[in-house]
C-alpha cells in the first residue's frame, strides 16, 4: 500500500467513447460490508467488493482486530466475524493509507470496545481533521491522543461499556454519523444521531440488514436515527453495486466528447448518492436509467449516457451532500458547458484528500479553463463545447478524484494533459485507465 515514486500519466484528445462497461464496487458500501461482517457471529460472503487500497486498508484492520477476512479465488470475500464486543486489541498501528472513511468509521468501532488502537496514514490523510469524530466519541467515553490540530497519528482508547449519546451533526458528514452509530452498536441502551441535512445512508441500510435495531424518523426534514446497542449481528450475503462516484468519470467523459454513447451497468443510484446525475440533467445531459432494481437493499440501474452539449446552471447547494465527491468531475463538465456554472455550499471539499476547490481551480486554469474560486465553491465559465487548450502538467495532490477528473478533461482538450502522479487512483478505481482506453479505442 505504501507508494514509492510518483507515476505520471498522459491523457490526450479522444475520439467518441462507446461500449458497455462495469466500474468497480461501491467504496462506501465495501467498507461497511467488511466492518459489519467482522462484527457478526458467523460467516458472511461479500460479492463485488471494491479491491481498492482504501477498502484493503479496512480489510487489514478488521483482520488485525481478530476477524478472519479472506478473498476467494472467485473474487468473493468471506468474513468470519468476532461478534459485537469481540474486537481484539491490534498488535500494531492500523495503517489507513489515504482513507478517511476507514479511519473515522473504525475509530467509532474501537471507541466502544475495551481496546486501544493507533491510526496512521499518508501525507494527505495526516492533514485531515479528526476533531469531528473525537467530540462525539469522547462523549461516549473514548479517550483520544492526536497530533496537533486533531490530526493523525491518533490513538483511540475505547471504553466498554460505552455511554450512549445523542448527537446533532454540526456538519453534513456520513462518516461522523456512521462513526457514532458504529460506536453505538456496542453501547448499552440507545444512541441517537440527529441529522439536519441528509447524507449517504448506507450505514443505516446495512446495519438494519445485519439485524441491528435501528429506526429512522424524519421530523420536519430532520432525520432522527436511533440504534439499540449490544446488538447481535447476523452474517449476510452481500452484493456490492458499482460505485456511482466511479461511474461519474466515464459518464462525464461520454457527455463531453462528441459522438459518444456508453452504458455503465449495475450502478448504485441511492438518492443520497445520485445528485451528480440530477445536476448533469439540469445542464441538459442525456442520461437514462434502465433496468432499475434492488440489489442487497440498495437501488441499482444501468446508466446510458450520450454526448450532449451542456449549459451552465446554478447547482442548488442543498444537493451537495448527495454528490459531494463528484464536484471535481462536475467542474470539468462545467468547463465544457455553454455559459456559467455556479457551485456553492462546498466548504467540505476543502478537507477531503486535497483542498478540492483550490486544487481543481489550479488544474483547470493550467489547461485553459476559466474559473473563479469562492470560499465555499467555484464559478466556471464554460467553453461552449470548444476543446480546452490542455498541454500542461497538473498535480493530483495525493487525490484520486483530482487525478481522474483532470484525466477526463484531457480527453476533451486540444493537447494531452499530464497528471504528475496517477497512482492515487488505485485507492478507489483500480483499472481506471484501462477502462477508459477500452471505451475510447474501439
Ligand atoms: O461515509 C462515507 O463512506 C463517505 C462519506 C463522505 O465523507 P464525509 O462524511 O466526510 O462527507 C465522502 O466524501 C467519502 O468519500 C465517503
Ligand atoms: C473523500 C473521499 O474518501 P475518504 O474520505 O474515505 O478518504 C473520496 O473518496 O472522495
Amino acid at each position: 500500500m505504501m507508494r514509492t515514486a510518483p507515476c505520471p500519466q498522459l491523457f490526450g484528445p479522444s475520439g467518441p467513447l462507446g461500449g458497455i462497461v462495469r466500474v468497480p464496487g461501491d467504496k462506501s458500501i465495501s467498507h461497511r460490508a467488511l466492518m459489519l461482517a467482522a462484527l457478526a457471529v458467523g460467516t458472511s460472503r461479500i460479492e463485488g467488493l471494491l479491491e481498492g487500497e482504501d477498502v484493503l486498508a479496512t480489510a487489514a484492520a478488521m483482520r488485525a482486530m481478530g476477524a478472519e477476512v479472506v478473498r476467494g479465488a472467485d473474487g468473493v470475500w468471506t468474513v468470519d466475524g468476532v461478534g459485537v464486543g469481540g474486537l481484539m486489541q491490534p498488535e500494531q498501528a492500523l495503517e489507513m493509507g489515504n482513507s478517511g472513511t476507514s479511519t473515522r468509521l473504525l475509530a467509532g468501532l474501537v471507541a466502544s470496545h475495551p481496546i486501544t488502537a493507533t491510526f496512521t496514514g499518508d501525507a494527505s490523510l495526516s492533514h485531515r481533521p479528526m476533531g469531528r469524530i473525537i467530540e462525539p466519541l469522547s462523549a461516549m467515553g473514548a479517550d483520544f491522543t492526536t497530533s496537533p490540530g486533531g490530526r493523525l497519528p491518533m490513538t483511540v482508547r475505547g471504553l466498554a461499556p460505552a455511554i450512549p449519546t445523542t448527537y446533532r451533526l454540526p456538519v453534513a458528514s456520513a462518516q461522523v454519523k456512521s462513526a457514532i452509530l458504529l460506536a453505538g452498536l456496542n453501547a448499552p441502551g440507545i444512541t441517537r444521531v440527529i441529522e439536519p441535512v441528509p447524507t449517504r445512508d448506507h450505514s443505516e441500510r446495512m446495519l438494519a440488514g445485519f439485524g441491528a435495531k435501528l429506526t429512522v424518523e424524519t421530523i420536519e426534514g430532520v432525520r432522527h436515527i436511533a440504534i439499540t446497542g449490544e446488538a447481535a449481528l447476523r452474517p449476510q450475503q452481500i452484493v456490492v453495486p458499482a460505485d456511482p462516484s466511479s461511474a461519474a468519470f466515464p459518464a462525464v467523459a461520454a457527455l463531453i466528447v462528441p459522438g459518444s454513447a456508453i452504458v455503465i451497468e449495475n450502478v448504485g443510484i441511492n438518492p443520497t448518492r445520485a445528485g451528480l446525475f440530477d445536476a448533469l440533467r439540469m445542464m441538459g445531459a442525456d442520461i437514462t436509467f434502465t433496468n432499475q432494481r434492488d440489489v442487497g437493499g440498495e437501488p441499482v440501474a444501468d446508466i446510458t449516457v450520450r454526448h450532449t452539449p451542456l449549459r451552465g446552471v446554478e447547482v442548488p447547494p442543498e444537493i451537495a451532500p448527495s454528490m459531494i465527491d463528484e464536484y471535481p468531475i462536475l467542474f470539468v463538465a462545467a468547463a465544457l458547458a455553454e455559459g456559467r456554472t455556479v457551485m456553492r455550499g462546498l466548504a467540505e471539499l476543502r478537507v477531503k484528500e486535497s483542498d478540492r476547490i483550490a486544487v481543481m481551480a489550479e488544474g483547470l486554469r493550467t489547461i485553459g479553463a476559466r474559473v473563479e474560486e469562492l470560499e465555499d465553491g467555484l464559478i466556471v465559465e464554460g467553453s461552449g463545447g470548444e476543446p480546452l487548450a490542455g498541454g500542461g502538467t497538473v498535480a493530483s495532490h495525493l487525490d484520486h478524484r483530482i487525478a481522474m477528473s483532470l484525466a477526463v478533461a484531457g480527453l476533451a482538450a486540444r493537447k494531452a494533459v499530464t497528471i504528475d502522479d496517477f497512482s492515487p487512483v488505485d485507492t478507489s478505481f483500480p483499472g481506471f485507465a484501462a477502462l477508459l482506453s477500452g471505451l475510447t479505442n474501439r
